[in-house]
């Protein structure tokens, strides 16, 4: 629900100066992280498994706490994958971007998860934060620019399946990154990126982020705030890697204002 007497930055927690929002999507304003990490868990644990088997050593299953949180949340499809295997000392080659899903590649097992992905959000559907809606009804009403800038390939499905597109003037999606040679979070181009899109400088805007590699791309960014969003019990990580305040629901921040 909008609220006519919100017409300023700092009325939605947001100090003066500051002209544009920067959110992340997947876990900031969709509860689609969730939706992520089981997709990675199921297609990293069936292929460790089938690895493990095949080389006759241990399995040992991904972990969402641990190995989803420290080396894929926030990244593109292809650097999570590689983050991960890098950290099991499995190096795979790259592939193409159009490896079937048996392939043993970077981008192979990609598409198995982008898969999984997608039969889950057909079955599922997507849940979105109540509290991001009404801030993000309240950003619009306080007159700052908003752009979602997300590693994930999905974000144009996403933001058309859960009707929020009419919140969003720029759009730095995977595909975008890709095309304009970007590279991807932890860096903090893409953000770049949306602020230019915005046609404001990266100190008037604000970065919305619930991931590690996220807030590390916020704070290396020179942005006018960084907002850690916690879902899932992390606030002390996302403090520690760059985030200037952090929140468990972004209503927070207008009630916090009031
Ligand atoms: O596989 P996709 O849809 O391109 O998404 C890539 C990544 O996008 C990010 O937004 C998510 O935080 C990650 O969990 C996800 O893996």
């Amino acid at each position: 629900m909008s609220d006519p007497q919100i017409a300023r930055p700092r009325d939605v927690g947001l100090p003066e100066p500051v002209l544009a929002c920067l959110f992340d999507l997947d876990g900031v304003i969709t509860d689609t992280a969730s939706v992520h990490a089981s997709a990675w868990k199921e297609m990293f644990d069936s292929y460790l498994q089938e690895r493990a088997e095949r080389l006759g050593e241990e399995f040992v299953p991904f972990g969402i706490a641990t190995d989803y949180v420290k080396y894929v949340d926030g990244k593109r499809r292809q650097d999570g994958t590689r983050s991960f295997l890098a950290s099991r000392n499995i190096t795979l080659p790259e592939g193409e971007s159009d490896d079937s899903p048996e392939t043993e590649s970077i981008n192979g097992l990609g598409t198995r998860k982008n898969n999984l992905v997608h039969a889950k959000i057909a079955s599922e559907g997507v849940t979105v934060y109540e509290g991001s809606v009404r801030y993000l009804e309240a950003a619009q009403a306080a007159g700052l620019r908003i752009a979602v800038v997300s590693s994930s390939a999905n974000t144009a499905e996403i933001l058309k399946v859960t009707g929020l597109e009419k919140f969003v003037e720029a759009r730095v999606d995977a595909q975008h990154a890709i095309a304009n040679g970007l590279h991807g979070k932890p860096s903090p181009e893409t953000f770049v990126e949306g602020a230019r899109l915005l046609g404001v400088e990266t100190r008037q805007a604000v970065v919305f982020e619930d991931a590690i590699a996220g807030v590390e791309a916020g704070r290396d960014g020179d942005f006018g705030l960084v907002v850690g969003v916690d879902r899932v019990g992390h606030a002390a990580a996302l403090s520690q890697h760059g985030a200037d305040v952090v929140v468990t629901d972004l209503a927070q921040l207008i009630d916090n204002a009031a």
